[in-house]
């Protein structure tokens, strides 16, 4: 019997599979069919609990977070950080028992991450530092043509600034960059409009899902590559920004403390538990192992 959770983020959404010993076989076949909407269960992403020591992954951060975030794309593929999964992580830890409100440390492929749980229901979490790699890149939709700017936030995104987020089209596929040979591990490409000072809107077409309705790191990138465009560099200046960042599924607020360090808040919501059909799921290994 394989337990399911469904929440979160700001409409980024995730199924959650409690696995404190690491026992349920989730090969990419079987994420990606969990997180299909039609015939699965339906998320941008799955987010497999695991306790760290029993995650080959992960023993090495055992000793300061309990609990691991084995992330997956929709498709079934590895991503080395998920902005809004870790907030959804931790509210279910909290929902579980698993720890209380207040802080809590979890171990992701990106390192251990700081989050806070507070009363309201909005959960911080601190996301490490910025880096912005030298070598922009062109973005494209159909036969228009934007600068971006490249941040890595653990994960690679390529922030181009539009006059209207339509601009950026469907979404459907990733849209083509160059020069071709800039990510080899593909990337995350946002679209940004202004909305008043230190507040912008994006979309998102998000590696190995599409267009989510909300990305943490994307978030964070784009509050990174405006604070720059709008001379903040919260390091040299030593001075702290914080820009308030609108997505299709809400809101999202980020801070570059003095120090560099980014700390996103935001909501982070259960919403559903159940039991996987066990026919249905070991058909999925029986066909594609
Ligand atoms: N939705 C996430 C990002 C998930 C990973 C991304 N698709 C990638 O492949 O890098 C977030 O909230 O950060």
């Amino acid at each position: 019997m394989t337990t399911f959770l469904k929440g979160h983020g700001t409409e980024n959404d995730f199924v959650i599979i409690p696995d404190a010993e690491n026992a349920v076989a989730l090969p990419p076949s079987a994420v990606a069919a969990l997180c299909d909407r039609r015939a699965g269960i339906g998320g941008d992403g799955l987010l497999h609990v695991v306790r760290s020591a029993a995650h080959p992954d992960a023993r090495h951060m055992a000793e300061e977070a309990e609990w691991f975030m084995d992330y997956r794309n929709a498709d079934g593929s590895v991503a080395e950080m998920c902005g809004n999964g870790v907030r959804v992580f931790a509210r279910y830890l909290q929902h579980a028992g698993l720890v209380a409100e207040g802080d809590v440390a979890v171990a992701t492929r990106g390192g251990v991450k700081a989050v806070h749980i507070d009363k309201e229901g909005l959960v911080t979490v601190g996301m490490g530092r910025a880096t912005l790699p030298e070598g922009d890149v062109t973005v494209s939709v159909d036969d228009r043509s934007w600068p971006a700017r490249n941040v890595n936030m653990g994960n690679p995104h390529a922030v181009a600034f539009v006059e209207d987020l339509a601009q950026a089209g469907t979404l459907y596929d990733a849209p083509p960059f160059t020069p071709a040979s800039a990510y080899p591990q593909g990337v995350n490409v946002e679209f940004v409009v202004d909305r008043g000072p230190r507040h912008v809107a994006m979309r998102v077409h998000e590696r190995g899902v599409g267009e989510t309705r909300s990305c943490g790191t994307g978030a964070c990138a784009v509050a990174v590559a405006t604070a720059r465009r709008d001379g903040h560099d919260p390091v040299a200046d030593g001075t702290p920004v914080t820009y308030e960042i609108d997505l299709p599924g809400g809101r999202l607020s980020i801070t570059e403390r003095a120090d560099g360090e980014i700390e996103m808040t935001g909501p982070a919501v259960i919403v559903a538990e159940g039991e996987i059909d066990a026919d249905w799921f070991a058909a999925i290994e029986t066909v594609n192992p």
